[in-house]
């Protein structure tokens, strides 16, 4: 990614866009700043005060001057102070506003490398977009608003974020609204972003912490400076959120814009699990949404400008020319209605041409003006909305859990690969369901004197697959385990719905109902003589069992497991066999977990294995040997040697990216054969979500 930053700082674009601008900041000299923001800035660095708003006032200076937090102040002191050396070393107080104006620029340039990060894609485009972009330039140059530096604040807080550096990200966070306040309005999309991810959750007080502890830091002890709550609490500014309303008689009003705001808070609250991507599509809506629905001051527009970016660079073409038309509208609509900049330098000063032009302007006019800006904003909100949310495949697929069955023969491996996917979904995200806690009876009931657990009679399927059923369709299960320490049921349990189900069991593929509803069928095909040694083992020192009677119950279980497990091979999607490299291993003395395996695949449903058969041998050096069937609806696939769960790890960055923000955000890689079927039951989940999103 930082390679992109530095491509983008040689690109020609950029550095003719940077010579663009200095010239900007050299030339022009926006009305506001010299008026306002700069005589405050000025004041609080020549008559240094723990309160520079009440001595600006006791000085005589103008209430509406500078409505911004300290955050903001301390981001415009470094360039002023350089201007007021210049202007003092020159004689000329020009540079002082210049050096006001080159911390903006500063500002602007932290803006294009965060976003650079954010969306390292296509850094040409990325210039294009936001490097020159005419909101960009119109507010920040000509109009001479310094909503670049909370922008640039919250940018970089979602990017901690996505990072998962929640301390800074707070901290970040915490500096825009102590920079504008209005910057709130961001918050509760964060939070509910880190609630309704459960990988996420975790994150969500240590974020909060320092988001709050550094607002209130950054404000509360100017709180009873009566100079400050006038300056930055007073201003008309917040109040336009209220100009919307609907009179309801006796005075009673419906604020609008407030209620549209709500409805989008809401809205992403409804949403099962959020993408980062989805997290800026609703703060870039719900930004859009209070922009068009107030007769917002040109600054706030510059909030929407990160937002238009990402659409424009994950959409068509026709979302720049409506970026583009709705740009001219708002810049057209502004130049005439709002103040602008002067160029002293070149002895010029457009304020009375646009003035007079403003005076041939009826209301009619500029209301019909500003009601084509809002058409155009709608139908580029609306066009957001379509493509960044309802097309978002995150949104198509995240309502909906992942639903996985796994089956095979006791012993096989079901519950270790069930707690192998667990730990990279993370348990916070996964519902397991084990077919032995639908067994008929207990482990000492008579009934097992005629019957084995492998006759389906000798379980509730029904129930089972009513319950897992309820779980892919997001409903809650009561639910009772079966301990097979000591060989008796658990009461029942609540088991709540959850964004990954895996149903495991001796017929988990059993009912065609509840398979043909499995994202993934998975059924274990151990190698006979492994499974039997592993039964033993766990069977003996685990669940306390005598060799003999394991031995005599592996043998009754034979004409049960012919009849009722192995037919499910045939219904699965997946098929995992492990088995020994060498067989003689078994027989010697060998530790079970010193037991080199291999593992054979078959893979059905047609998934492109070429690009993971390169990744298992380039990534994780392993041996592979690929045999596509005829009608390559099928792949077999033998894959030996020895891997590291990090190199699982990186071949999973590579083969499901898409993946990334529904795996934890630690999540449990395997070493050797174990971490290779993470891997592929990872791959034929997204094959599986692709289908969804058809
Ligand atoms: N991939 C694997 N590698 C090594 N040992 C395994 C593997 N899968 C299962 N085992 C061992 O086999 C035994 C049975 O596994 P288990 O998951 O309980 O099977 P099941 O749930 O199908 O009855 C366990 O003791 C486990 O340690
Ligand atoms: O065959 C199985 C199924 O479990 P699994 O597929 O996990 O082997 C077990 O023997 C029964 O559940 C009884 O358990 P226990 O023998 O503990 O009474």
């Amino acid at each position: 990614m930082a390679m992109n930053a530095n491509r983008i700082w040689r690109d020609p674009v950029f550095r003719l866009g940077l010579l663009f601008k200095v010239a900007l900041v050299v030339l022009l000299v926006p009305q506001i700043q010299q008026a306002w923001f700069v005589p405050f800035v000025q004041h609080a660095i020549a008559q240094p005060s723990l309160d520079p708003w009440s001595s600006f006032l006791a000085a005589g200076g103008d209430p509406m001057a500078y409505p911004y937090g300290p955050a903001m102040l301390l981001a415009h002191l470094p360039g002023t102070a350089l201007g007021m050396i210049a202007a003092a070393l020159s004689g000329s107080d020009y540079f002082t506003g210049m050096g006001f104006r080159l911390g903006l620029l500063g500002a602007d340039i932290a803006t294009l490398y965060l976003l650079s990060r954010l969306w390292p894609e296509r850094p040409r485009l990325l210039l294009w977009l936001y490097w020159w972009s005419p909101i960009a330039l119109y507010v920040t140059y000509w109009n001479g608003q310094t909503d670049i530096v909370p922008v640039a604040l919250v940018l970089w807080s979602l990017l901690l974020l996505r990072q998962y550096r929640v301390g800074l990200g707070g901290v970040a966070l915490g500096l825009a609204l102590a920079a504008k306040f209005s910057m709130l309005l961001a918050a509760p999309f964060v939070a509910i972003y880190l609630w309704r991810n459960k990988r996420l959750r975790g994150l969500m007080r240590p974020f909060a912490i320092a988001c709050g502890a550094t607002a209130l830091i950054s404000v509360v002890p100017w709180l009873a400076s009566p100079g400050f709550v006038r300056m930055v609490f007073g201003t008309p500014e917040s109040l336009r959120l209220f100009d919307l309303a609907l009179p309801l008689g006796n005075g009673l009003r419906l604020y609008l814009t407030p209620l549209l705001y709500l409805l989008a808070v809401y809205g992403l609250w409804r949403l099962r699990r959020i993408s980062f991507e989805l997290l800026i599509a609703a703060i870039g809506l719900s930004f859009f949404l209070v922009v068009l629905a107030t007769p917002a001051p040109p600054g706030w527009y510059l909030w929407l400008v990160p937002f238009l970016v990402a659409h424009q660079l994950y959409s068509d073409r026709s979302a720049r020319l409506l970026t583009g038309m709705f740009s001219a509208l708002l810049i057209g609509m502004h130049l005439i209605y709002s103040s602008g900049a002067s160029l002293p330098v070149l002895g010029l000063d457009p304020a009375p041409a646009i003035a007079r032009l403003g005076a041939l302007m009826s209301p009619h006019l500029h209301s019909l003006g500003y009601t084509l800006l809002v058409a155009a904003g709608l139908v580029l909100l609306v066009q957001m909305l379509r493509e960044r949310v309802s097309r978002n495949d995150y949104y198509r697929i995240g309502q909906k859990p992942v639903t996985l069955g796994i089956a095979g023969d006791s012993g096989s491996g079901k519950d270790t690969l069930s707690r192998a996917l667990a730990g990279i979904f993370g348990e916070h995200s996964v519902v397991h369901v084990s077919g032995d806690d639908y067994h008929v009876w207990d482990r000492y009931a008579p009934m097992w004197k005629g019957l084995t657990h492998l006759n389906p009679r000798a379980n509730d399927l029904q129930r089972f697959n009513n319950d897992v059923l309820a779980l892919m369709d997001g409903k809650a299960i009561m639910c009772r385990r079966y301990d097979h320490g000591a060989g008796r049921f658990t009461p029942p349990t609540l088991l709540d719905k959850n964004d990954v189900v895996i149903a495991s069991g001796l017929h988990a593929l059993h009912m065609q109902r509840l398979r043909e509803r499995f994202d993934v069928s998975i059924f274990l095909d151990v190698d006979e003589e492994l499974r039997r040694a592993w039964k033993i083992e766990r069977d003996v020192h685990q669940r306390g069992h005598a060799l003999a009677t394991v031995l005599a119950s592996i043998e009754k279980r034979m004409a049960d497991s012919r009849l009722h497990i192995h037919p499910q091979r045939r219904d699965a999607g997946l098929v995992l066999r492990l088995a020994p490299v060498n067989a003689h291993q078994l027989e010697s003395s060998t530790a079970m977990g010193q037991v080199r395996l291999k593992l054979v695949a078959l893979i059905r449903n047609g998934t492109s294995h070429e690009r993971m058969a390169r990744i298992l041998i380039g990534i994780c050096g392993l041996h592979l040997d690929v045999q596509p069937s005829e009608d390559g609806r099928e792949v077999e696939m033998t894959i030996e040697g020895e891997v590291a769960a990090e190199d699982i790890a990186m071949a999973a960055r590579q083969l499901v990216p898409g993946l990334q923000e529904m795996l934890d955000i630690h999540p449990q890689w395997e070493d050797g054969m174990s971490g290779i079927m993470q891997l592929l039951v990872l791959i034929q989940i997204e094959e599986s979500l692709k289908s969804r999103i058809k």
